[in-house]
């Protein structure tokens, strides 16, 4: 308990797991979190002084990587703490020491990874306004740093890359702005560090050491000095729990924000991007939808591409290219998509090759994913696409090291490495004298006892085994005279004699310890073949990244010519026009009605912002959801749903669409809805796409109508914001902007109306809508017909103009008007009429027919 207490007290923040022969053992409060998390029996042993006892819980050591995964999965850190000499050598209690600490941002074992998701380790700080971040993904290597204005863009950014693990300096626990950090990144795991660790000279020697000498200017990372902070809190980190032994993270990748079409974090969210608005699911997103890779790697390599679009026209183009060759041709498509299905997450296997925690079976995936690499290289030799081409110089197809692994591994080996069964036959000669001896330990046996019965002419000597003596030959009392002189004696019994022979004892050496020897040869040379592999690292990362963009490629290919996509033409120009354009998730949904198709135009000029009116449902929000995906999806260089797309290069993406549930955050839906709309109109430029989904609706009428007319003025009137706009909204009253202002057109989707419904064209029309039907989408969705009913009465009222003093409508059955009857007070203007229409009538007069009008007249008052 002392040792623990005091390796314990190095670990505070994390459970030790303490290793005690065959298990690793949790005490004290390590024990009950873990048990209840674990679900695992607490006991409890050992009462101390005070008469208290030590809870207890354990795990078997050859089993741990599912408790450990449930552990970090919960968001623990678990310190592995082993035997640090062989016990049987040791005097008095064994030395033990922490080994590794795993996190939840720094795990590498499968149980606790996603395969297509990245896991990453993020560390955020700052100098002054400027935020350094740096991210690294230890299962992959990957390791990125950028650099941020404003915490708001470093939040963005922060929830976009959608770290495992934040590491944020002590001070953004106590400084008031800085504060609110935690609150957003609330379902991370965040580890506190102390302000020296962001110490330039500190972050430099860390650099230095992690990258062979490396500095900052080497690195490509000069002018990022606070990224580089953030980068050396992560390696602090790193040498703090895996003794800083990562040798696959070979450098840092800088990357700069305008590099990249900029989504912000409810942009991401509202166009659901790589995750569903409404259960956060993959599937129903588009990356669910664009996501047809068959490796790992390639999975996380689309996620990246949907996440940052290029704003490189020669990039975006090369991309264009190379997926219109593979659309083009099937064969080479499907051969590659085949052979890349046999091909293992060679970035993970590699970071586990290098951090020394690759099994066999690790090795013996590596070897399978090699072994398909001339093959994949002959299909890319054949393709005349650039990307193609110099992705396939990039593939390096490692010969020596297959040839290696398959010579010294066996074709299926066993998970755990130290009980041999690993190293195949012919690899090594001493293994195969060893394997032959035990093998045949048995036949010798034999051999030699029907060997010595013929020298001894003894019929009845047998040769046995037992725990104390090993091999020993046994003669009965009666034919002890007639052994021969090289018999040496151990034991005597009531009849019979043993005996041992030094033919005897020497093949018992070489049987008994060649089991032994066997475990430990298989071990040591599996470690050699692991460090062989582990010096290719580089090798293996590289061909790692461009098979995963070959995935991707493919994979895009495969969807374009499924889904019938056009190539787009992207350009630098303003114009934005799409023809026959579809809205790629909803369109694959396979609901019972077929997706209607639209065009698009917008500009700089005279189609700058486009004002959307039409009824509930009819697809406004669709359709603008439709452009900006397709604006997106045309910068990561893919295929678009439409007949035909001309695009130019947006520099950024805004939206505001629908209440979000920020509320969590502290800000009610009106307050959300105001600052998102804020940020767009601070960051818009003329190279934006901005969508706005029914702005100002969140407050009154009169303030919504407001704020949504003058923002549609802000946007098209001021010139350094005025971005290319989708601007849906039910107030009618937007659609006379057209009228006053050039670069504003209206437009609405089109439905008919039939016997008091309304049939949904899903078609937009220009021109303004003059009607939001949202009764009769109410009644679609089954409110009572007295719902219906009476919102209709309310409805003609407000249609007539029906305000109050101060502008407020009059529905009510007001309290200081008492009213003839319930239904007429709603129709004070009517009843008015219906009064001074009835005043001048004659009763006495009417003939039948025109008392009949009358009445007819008096009904359509109504
Ligand atoms: N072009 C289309 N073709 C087929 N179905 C469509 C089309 N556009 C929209 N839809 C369907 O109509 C539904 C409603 O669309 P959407 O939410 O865009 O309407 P809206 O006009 O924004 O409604 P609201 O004003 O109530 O927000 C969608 O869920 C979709 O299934």
């Amino acid at each position: 308990m002392r040792q623990f207490l005091e390796i314990k007290a190095e670990h505070p923040d994390a459970i030790l797991f303490f290793r005690c022969g065959d298990f690793y053992e949790m005490f004290l409060e390590d024990a009950v979190k873990a048990s209840r998390i674990l679900g695992i029996t607490l006991t409890s042993r050992n009462k101390n002084a005070d008469g208290s006892e030590v809870p207890l819980c354990g795990v078997p050591y050859h089993s741990c990587a599912p408790y450990i995964a449930k552990l970090v999965e919960a968001g623990e850190k678990v310190a592995i703490c082993e035997q640090a000499e062989d016990p049987k050598q040791a005097k008095g209690i064994v030395k033990r020491e922490v080994v590794k600490v795993i996190t939840p941002g720094l795990v590498i074992e499968d149980a606790s990874l996603s395969p297509k998701e990245n896991n990453y380790l993020l560390a955020l700080c700052c100098d002054g306004e400027c935020y350094g971040l740096s991210y690294l993904d230890l299962s992959t290597g990957e390791f990125r740093v950028t650099q941020l204005d404003g915490l708001q863009a470093a939040l963005a950014e922060v929830t976009c890359i959608g770290p495992r693990e934040i590491i944020l300096p002590v001070s953004f626990r106590e400084e008031p702005k800085r504060k609110g950090v935690a609150h957003v990144l609330v379902d991370r795991s965040i580890t506190y560090f102390e302000e020296w660790v962001f110490d330039p000279d500190y972050c430099k020697r860390l650099v230095a050491n992690q990258f062979k000498g490396a500095t900052a200017e080497s690195l490509g990372c000069d002018g990022l000095p606070t990224a580089l902070l953030a980068a050396g809190a992560v390696l602090h980190y790193l040498v703090d729990t895996q003794k800083g032994h990562a040798p696959h993270v070979t450098g840092i990748t800088p990357y700069n924000e305008s590099e990249h079409l900029l989504l912000d974090e409810s942009t991401r969210r509202n166009l659901e991007l790589t995750a569903t608005l409404s259960e956060g699911k993959r599937k129903g997103s588009l990356l669910g939808l664009l996501d047809r890779t068959v490796t790992a790697m390639g999975g996380r390599k689309l996620k990246q591409w949907i996440n940052y679009p290029l704003m490189d026209l020669k990039k975006i183009r090369q991309r264009q290219e190379a997926i219109q060759e593979l659309m083009e041709a099937p064969g080479t498509r499907e051969t590659i998509k085949s052979l890349l299905g046999g091909v293992y997450d060679l970035e993970r296997l590699n970071g586990r090759i290098s951090l020394a925690s690759a099994s066999a079976k690790d090795l013996s995936a590596l070897r399978s994913s090699l072994s398909r690499l001339p093959a994949i290289k002959e299909q890319m030799a054949s393709c005349g696409a650039p990307l193609i081409k110099e992705l396939d110089a990039g593939v390096d197809p490692l010969d020596e090291l297959c040839d290696l692994v398959a010579r010294a591994i066996v074709d299926d080996p066993p998970f755990v490495l130290r009980d041999g069964g690993i190293i195949a036959d012919g690899y090594n000669q001493e293994l195969d004298e060893l394997r032959a001896i035990s093998r045949e330990g048995k036949g010798f046996i034999a051999r030699l006892e029907a060997q010595e019965k013929a020298r001894t002419g003894i019929s009845s000597l047998k040769i046995r085994y037992n725990k104390v003596f090993g091999y020993y030959i046994e003669v009965t009392k009666a034919n002890v005279s007639a052994i021969p002189d090289d018999y040496i004696r151990r034991q005597t019994l009531a009849n019979a004699e043993r005996y041992i022979t030094p033919e005897l004892k020497e093949y018992e050496e070489k049987v008994l310890g060649a089991e032994d020897r066997i475990k430990d040869l298989e071990f040591s040379l599996f470690q050699e073949v692991r460090e062989a592999a582990a010096a290719q690292g580089e090798r293996i990362a590289r061909t790692a990244d461009r098979l995963a963009c070959l995935d991707v490629l493919v994979s895009l290919s495969e969807l374009a010519h499924d889904k019938g996509y056009c190539r787009p033409e992207v350009h630098e120009g303003s114009e934005l026009s799409i023809t026959e354009g579809r809205h790629p998730v909803i369109e694959d949904m396979h609901s019972s009605e077929r997706f209607v198709p639209n065009d698009t135009l917008l500009d700089n000029g005279e189609n700058q912002l486009i004002i959307i009116t039409g009824p509930n449902m009819a697809g406004k929000s669709t359709f603008m959801r439709q452009v900006a995906l397709i604006t997106l999806m045309a910068q990561m260089g893919s295929f678009v749903p439409a007949d035909k797309a001309l695009i130019p290069v947006v520099d950024r993406i805004f939206t505001r669409v629908g209440a979000s549930d920020n509320l969590a955050r502290g800000h009610s839906t009106f307050m959300v809805e105001m600052m998102e709309s804020a940020a767009i109109l601070r960051g818009a430029t003329a190279k934006s796409l901005v969508i706005l989904d029914e702005i100002g609706r969140g407050t009154s009428t009169f303030d919504g109508v407001s704020i949504a007319w003058a923002v549609a003025e802000f946007l098209h009137d001021n010139k350094t914001h005025a971005a290319k706009t989708l601007f849906a909204t039910h107030y009618h009253e937007l659609t006379e902007l057209a009228v006053t202002r050039q670069g504003i057109k209206n437009f609405n989707i089109a439905v008919r109306e039939w016997n008091e419904r309304i049939i949904f064209l899903r078609k937009i029309v220009p021109g303004g809508a003059s009607h939001s039907y949202g009764i009769q989408v109410a009644r679609l969705a089954g409110l009572p017909q007295a719902v219906i009913d009476r919102a209709k009465e309310i409805l003609t009222n407000l249609e007539k103009g029906e305000y109050g003093e101060g502008g407020v409508p009059r529905l009510a059955r007001g309290k200081k008007v008492p009213p003839p009857s319930p239904q007429l007070s709603l129709f004070g203007g009517g009843d008015d009429q219906i009064r001074e229409r009835l005043k001048d009538v004659e009763v006495a007069l009417l003939t039948p027919l025109e008392a009949l009008n009358l009445v007819d007249e008096l009904k359509r008052m109504i």
